[in-house]
């Protein structure tokens, strides 16, 4: 195992962007931890309050139910978590805003040039993890492009959730190098935005276990 703050034997898996029904019950029969909403309108991904307490009420106990959101409404916010067990907070957050709900939450980092990931963990002591994300100037997320793994510290203080642009076929190496508690995928397991494939999903998460059986 790592010498990492946060050894796993078990990456968990996150996978985001869910829309439908069937794609729920393909990612929890797969064997996904975690289970993302997109709360923010702006994505194709997105789904609304009524549409998420549809979905999140599919997910058996013991799958995480996480919404994401991108510099929204308090309220709107507040309202969500009640069908929500994490929150994940993509945008420009501070702290202190990403700490006033009523559920543990995540804070997702754009790997923008210059970062101080060290300084980040820091400022964001009180999530649960940092998710880490590729940068693209005006797009707050899910580009489906990946970033330099090496750029993240093995010693950070938090638990590292990696994401941006993983698939089936980078999954493995990514994980060998980063070491991350987690990853979390989008469109690397969609046949189209909003719309997960089955088979991209069964082997995404084949390919995790692939990786962690091999690190002995
Ligand atoms: O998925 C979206 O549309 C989205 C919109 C705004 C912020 C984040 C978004 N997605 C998250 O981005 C990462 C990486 O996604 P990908 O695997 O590269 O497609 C992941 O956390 C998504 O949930």
């Amino acid at each position: 195992m790592a010498d990492t703050p946060f050894p796993c034997s078990r990456t968990r898996i996150k996978i985001c962007g869910l829309t439908r029904e069937a794609d729920v019950d393909a990612a929890v029969a797969a064997g996904a931890d975690a289970l993302g909403f997109v709360l923010w309108p702006g994505s194709k991904r997105a789904v609304d309050e009524a549409r998420l307490a549809e979905l999140s009420a599919r997910v058996p106990a013991f799958v995480t139910r996480v919404g994401l959101f991108v510099d929204q409404e308090p309220a709107l916010i507040e309202r969500c978590a009640r069908h929500l067990d994490l929150l994940q907070f993509h945008g420009d957050e501070a702290p202190a805003f990403c700490a006033g709900f009523s559920r543990p939450w995540i804070k997702a980092l754009r790997m923008r040039e210059g970062l101080d990931l060290h300084a980040a963990a820091e400022a964001y002591r009180g999530a649960g993890a940092l998710l880490l994300d590729a940068y693209r100037p005006g797009v707050p997320g899910g580009t489906g492009e990946t970033f330099d793994w090496s750029r993240i510290p093995e010693n950070l203080a938090k638990a590292v959730i990696l994401a941006g642009g993983l698939r089936s076929e980078n999954v493995a190496d990514a994980i060998a190098t980063v070491h991350p508690f987690a990853v979390d995928v989008s469109g690397g397991v969609e046949a189209a935005p909003g719309r997960k494939d089955a088979e991209r999903l069964e082997a995404f998460i084949a390919a995790v276990r692939g990786a962690d059986a091999g690190r002995g």
